[in-house]
């Protein structure tokens, strides 16, 4: 279980999450909604040790890894997969893979990489940022497959992208919780994430403004926080 307690983070002088309260028990789904500079993001980055949080703590089935560097919280299972794309532009499909695999397990991370999209098997020596912006996508998801992570904190994964490749973003994230990985989903198209979540969790400002499941969720209030926003 992912715990993040009473965290407060920011920038410099600046907060932006105040005291936050947020679980992603194994294997379920939990999305994160709210509207733009809501924070989803630097809760993400606090939850993957790219940013160290100001007070609180992130808890791992009740270990506190507060602080911990992102290598130390990868190994105990936590994959971010950022805004914008997480690869190497200027590397092959095959070299950014192997960046993501363990020393001696290249083939493997490869071949596994290649089961979840086929795609990438067929461009394996393409330099990555010459690819279309879905296939990048599927690159930077692949290492949520080839790690086999505990937890994956995806942030915006279909942002950008063609209706039919949000589709297979969506059908490969069924296939990540499927295999037992429990998703924190920040996501633009609020309908497709709560039909996929356990949980959810709608941030406004930096707090949290609801938590439970979907169905709790009374439609006016989302709709609300998201004016001026996509909520579809
Ligand atoms: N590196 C940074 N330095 C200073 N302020 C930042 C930094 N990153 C984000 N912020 C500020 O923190 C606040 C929350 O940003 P964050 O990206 O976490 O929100 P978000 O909910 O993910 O928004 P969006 O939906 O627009 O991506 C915003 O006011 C933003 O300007």
């Amino acid at each position: 279980m992912l715990v993040l307690r009473d965290l407060t983070a920011g920038y410099g002088a600046t907060t932006v999450l105040r005291k936050v309260n947020l679980i992603v028990p194994p294997g379920s789904v939990v999305a994160l909604l709210g509207p733009n500079g809501a924070g989803k993001t630097t809760l993400l980055r606090a939850a993957s040790g790219l940013l160290t949080p100001k007070s609180g703590s992130v808890l791992i089935d009740g270990h506190d890894v507060t602080g911990a560097d992102p290598d130390r919280l990868m190994r105990r299972g936590v994959c971010h997969i950022p805004e914008g794309r997480g690869v190497f532009r200027s590397l092959t499909v095959r070299e950014n893979l192997v960046t993501f695999s363990r020393p001696g397990e290249e083939e493997k991370a490869i071949s596994s990489a290649v089961e979840a999209f086929p795609r990438l098997g067929e461009r394996i020596n393409q330099v990555a940022g010459t690819m279309s912006g879905g296939e990048q996508q599927m690159l930077a998801l692949a290492r949520a497959y080839v790690q086999k992570p505990r937890f994956v904190l995806l942030d915006e994964v279909s942002m950008g992208l063609a209706p039919k490749i949000v589709d297979e973003v969506f059908e490969f994230l069924a296939l990540l919780a499927n295999r037992g990985a429990a998703l924190l989903l920040v996501e633009q198209y609020v309908a497709r994430a709560l039909d996929v979540a356990d949980y959810v969790y709608l941030l406004n400002k930096g707090e949290v403004a609801f938590a439970g499941e979907p169905d709790e969720l009374d439609a006016d209030a989302l709709a609300e926080q998201y004016v001026g926003s996509a909520a579809h």
